[in-house]
């Protein structure tokens, strides 16, 4: 069996959590609170610039120049989604470039980010791979799962179309070749690391939808 679809059958029910998660599903009737949405946006306009930044040193560390021209595309890929959240999103739901900044990172996304970077900088490259799989892949199925639900002009539907591009789906179908080959040359340790990283990514994403549904704000900021 390959790694991604061990990886897949090991997380499913976390999957299936996810996107039965309220947000995913009030997303796909276009019923979801205008507010929840907000703070979804916010929040992942700051994630996907740390993403990007995730993304370059993974290029960095690649085995293969392929790769090397992979994860780089992508981190630059992850800034110009970032940069169409501004000019689409936050333009049409009244979002100003003040509110965003003065927004800082709620605790789910700070979590996230924090544990992507630090893997990033840290641990070896197939490693680095399986904690950013999660990103790639969970929204990728997640579209995929949604997009037939999609209810019509729905006020979210742009989103939905974003990640059942077939440039997104083929950029998760490179990392999951990618992914399967280096764990084919893994020692156990490795690929114990890397089950571990897949997973603490994937409960990342359920809290990071979970964090916008609930409007999350740190704790010493509630009035
Ligand atoms: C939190 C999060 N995970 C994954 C993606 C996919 O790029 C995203 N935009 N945001
Ligand atoms: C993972 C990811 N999310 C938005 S862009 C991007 C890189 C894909 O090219």
């Amino acid at each position: 069996m390959s790694f991604s679809q061990d990886v897949w059958a090991r997380n499913l029910d976390l999957y299936q959590a996810t996107v039965n998660h309220p947000f995913n599903q009030e997303l796909a009737a276009g019923t979801l609170d205008k507010d929840a949405f907000i703070h979804y946006v916010i929040q992942d306009a700051h994630y996907l610039l740390a993403y990007g930044r995730s993304l370059a040193v993974t290029g960095a560390k690649a085995y293969h120049p392929d790769d090397v021209i992979q994860f780089t595309e992508g981190a630059k890929g992850a800034i110009v989604v970032e940069r169409s959240l501004h000019d689409g999103f936050m333009a049409d739901f009244g979002i100003s470039q003040a509110q965003f900044e003065n927004t800082p990172l709620s605790m789910a996304c700070h979590h996230y980010v924090s544990f992507l970077q630090a893997t990033a900088w840290s641990e070896t490259f197939p490693v680095v791979l399986a904690a950013l799989l999660p990103c790639y892949w969970i929204y990728a199925q997640v579209g995929n799962d949604i997009v037939a639900k999609s209810a019509p002009n729905n006020p979210y539907q742009k989103w939905v179309d974003t990640y059942v591009s077939d440039e997104f789906q083929q950029a998760v179908e490179k990392v999951l070749q990618t992914i399967d080959k280096l764990a084919e040359n893994a020692d156990a340790n490795t690929l114990e690391k890397m089950h571990a990283a897949y997973t603490r990514g994937a409960e990342l994403e359920w809290l990071f939808w979970d964090s916008a549904y609930k409007r999350e704000t740190w704790p010493h900021m509630i009035k």
